[in-house]
């Protein structure tokens, strides 16, 4: 390849790369990579600057504005910046900072380096008014109603003494526990798991609907304070004063007075930013006096006065000495690798997640390799490459199982899924325990005095069979169980049924009987149908019977829904045994009917028209309202969609709401309208 081939190549993909992380929130290769094929592009472009592209990535900030929403200018541009992962590259920075300031005393401000997507809240007289990307650094997505569902960002400032206009800027993130309920949960209903907590971040500030974003529950960390006129002297001020406004400000940042201290909070953050609630994938250094930062100023895509020390993804090797084929409650066959143990990131690693067969294909992993292990963004570690150096004779090929590790049913593969399944969902074990514990669990039928090897106990001596039964126990039958568990390191648990626990037991399936229609929909664990989805459509339906008799363009029809779990319940409702279990579940005296007062109808002028309020009305309260919209045969929508026909403005409406309506041409009307329109 010739210099100038290798440019336009290297260009191409990285721009690509860009796109693909920007665009779509995806990472086609790791950060690393892309670091260093950024670093080769450079160093040819300076040796070949007659080759330079007009569209290279080393001179712009990488991502862009998307159609979906309205771009807008930034006051101050917002530019990357400049990256290593050595220390001499650090030692180097500060050798242009110290000539760049001719020997003139400085401090650095070091900060973790959050990885997340970066965002810009803009605020008038105290207001948030505007929230925005990055974009292409010039212009960016206004993104302001997502924002708006970010508890920790303040839609108003109280303190008097911020300046009129000012920026602030953070870095938005999900943190890592919310990550992993969303995984789970995800997992539960048999949806895709996300791929990594930046990348979940960066998809769902991009989502439309405000009201799926509030779902998840975002949070950002503020790092910069912009406003025309100095207030400040220091970046180290506007930090605390950030703080004392009310801002998240994450409190690991250190002023450090020279590169050693520097090299000393990098050292100490290591393993330690581990512990941390969200993924961080470096350390920022910045210059902390503002008139320094000036006198240092910017290239065309980062300050001068700032750079990111990048940690290497944590990595260690070990040996891939078996794997595990676990078997979750849809049948998904995940497989676990079993390793030697080692040392990662300060804990010890002995799994590893493989995801599926494509992976392992990908990886060209074979049992007894010596494998990496990386710990990123994510609690569990993953293995991502193989030491092909280490391998001998003793590696042989995986045989991924051609039948359930569980149930000896053959497995199959769903036509554009990753997983392979096991189809035996009512005899499977493993299926029907997870079945269980999906019943069991807050969320569903609250009966959680059951787990802990309780439901598994029940199951093994035959008590029960599908959740039905459990309303068919006796204190009789329970009284005196015991089994001795194993766990892995070769610990006894004894799990027994005495009679205080039984009691607890009985009196907890007793109350679940109370549990809402959506919550029983929930604990039936029917694929793609979590929490909300099973309110929506209990909302919808008001009772099972209605539901179970749905044809497929009724359900598809149901906000929110949609053809696949509109699919899957009535696949799920046309099983005759499904039947038999809803048939027990209400003769054991379930809710399979919304508790919805009972309408008492006035009139039909709102017929097939679907509503929403916002603030607050003269002639009725909330619950008023709402009855009356029932009352006149109108329905009531939870968010604004282009399902809906009328927004009601009432005194202090919400402002996302009325942009939302704009935005989506849904018609507004105040109390007398409404009032009009029911002909009252
Ligand atoms: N894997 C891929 O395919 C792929 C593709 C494109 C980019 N990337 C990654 O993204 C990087 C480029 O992104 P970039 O231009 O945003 O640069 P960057 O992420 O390396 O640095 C700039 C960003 O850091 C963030 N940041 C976090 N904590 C901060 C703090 N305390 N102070 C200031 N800023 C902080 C801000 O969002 C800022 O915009 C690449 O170096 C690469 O690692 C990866
Ligand atoms: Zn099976």
């Amino acid at each position: 390849m010739t210099p100038q081939q290798h440019i336009i190549e290297l260009t191409d993909r990285l721009n690509r790369y860009n796109y693909q992380y920007y665009q779509n929130s995806i990472s086609e290769v790791d950060d690393y990579t892309f670091d260093q094929l950024l670093q080769e592009l450079t160093k040819l472009e300076k040796q070949y600057p007659e080759y330079v592209r007009p569209d290279s990535p080393t001179a712009r900030v990488g991502g862009t504005v998307s159609k979906e929403f309205a771009s807008v200018y930034h006051r101050f541009p917002m530019l990357s910046l400049g990256n290593t992962y050595s220390e001499e590259d650090l030692i180097e920075f500060d050798n242009r900072v110290r000539k760049g300031l001719r020997d003139e005393p400085f401090e650095y401000i070091c900060e973790l380096k959050f990885d997340g997507v970066a965002l810009s809240m803009t605020y008038e007289n105290g207001l948030l008014v505007q929230g925005a990307t990055r974009g292409d650094g010039v212009r960016g997505d206004d993104i302001t109603n997502n924002i708006r569902t970010i508890r920790t960002i303040p839609l108003r400032v109280h303190d008097t003494s911020v300046p009129p206009l000012f920026e602030v800027r953070g870095e938005g993130f999900l943190p890592l526990a919310e990550f992993e309920r969303i995984n789970k949960e995800r997992d539960d209903i048999g949806e895709p798991l996300l791929a990594n907590p930046r990348n979940a971040a960066s998809g769902t500030f991009k989502q439309q609907n405000s009201a799926a974003v509030a779902q998840r529950r975002l949070d950002c960390y503020l790092y910069s304070f912009l406003s025309e006129e100095t207030i400040f002297q220091t970046h180290e001020d506007s930090l605390i004063a950030m703080k004392n406004w009310g801002f998240n400000v994450s409190p690991t940042w250190r002023k450090c007075a020279d590169i050693r201290e520097v090299m000393l909070y990098i050292n100490e953050w290591d393993t330690k930013r581990f512990d941390l609630p969200l993924g961080t994938d470096g350390i920022v250094v910045k210059v902390n006096r503002y008139d320094q930062q000036r006198e240092l100023g910017f290239t065309a895509k980062s300050p001068r006065w700032a750079i990111a020390f990048k940690y290497k993804a944590q990595a260690a090797s070990t040996t891939l000495n078996g794997i595990q084929y676990q078997v979750g409650r849809t049948g998904a066959v995940t497989p676990v690798a079993m390793l030697t143990p080692v040392l990662l990131a300060g804990t010890v690693v002995k799994r590893a997640s493989l995801h599926n067969a494509n992976e392992i294909e990908r990886l060209g992993v074979m049992m007894h390799d010596t494998v990496f292990v990386e710990k990123g963004g994510e609690i569990i570690p993953k293995i991502t490459g193989v030491d092909l150096t280490k391998r001998t004779d003793a590696s042989q090929p995986i045989r991924y199982p051609t039948e359930c590790p569980a149930c000896g049913t053959p497995l199959v593969r769903r036509e554009k899924e990753a997983h392979f399944y096991c189809p035996n969902e009512k005899g499977c074990p493993p299926q029907r325990q997870a079945r269980f514990e999906h019943f069991i669990q807050r969320r569903a039928m609250n009966i959680e005095s059951l787990g802990e090897g309780k439901i598994e106990l029940l199951i093994d001596r035959r008590l029960v069979l599908t959740p039905a039964d459990l309303y068919d126990l006796t204190a009789d039958q329970l009284l005196g169980i015991e089994k001795i568990f194993m766990d892995e390191a070769g610990k006894k648990r004894i799990v027994s049924f005495r009679e205080k626990t039984v009691e607890n037991i009985l009196t907890a399936i007793e109350r679940s009987k109370a549990q809402p229609f959506s919550n029983v929909l929930f604990a039936l664990g029917i694929r793609y149908v979590g929490n909300t989805t099973a309110e929506r459509v209990t909302d919808y339906f008001g009772s099972m019977d209605a539901l179970m008799h749905a044809p497929f363009e009724t359900l598809a029809n149901v906000p929110d829904v949609g053809p696949r779990i509109a699919q899957s319940l009535a696949d799920w409702f046309a099983d005759a045994d499904n039947r038999v279990y809803i048939e027990r579940l209400q003769a054991a005296g379930l809710q399979l009917v919304t508790d919805r007062k009972e309408v008492v109808r006035e009139g039909d002028a709102l017929t097939d028209k679907t509503f929403l309020y916002t603030g607050t009305f003269v002639n009725f309260s909330r619950e008023e309202l709402e009855a009356k919209i029932a009352a006149h045969g109108g329905r009531l929508l939870s968010g604004i969609s282009k399902k809906l026909n009328y927004l009601i403005i009432g005194e202090n409406a919400g402002p996302s709401k009325i942009a939302k309506a704009e935005k989506l041409n849904v018609p507004m009307i105040g109390e007398d309208e409404f009032v009009a329109m029911m002909g009252e």
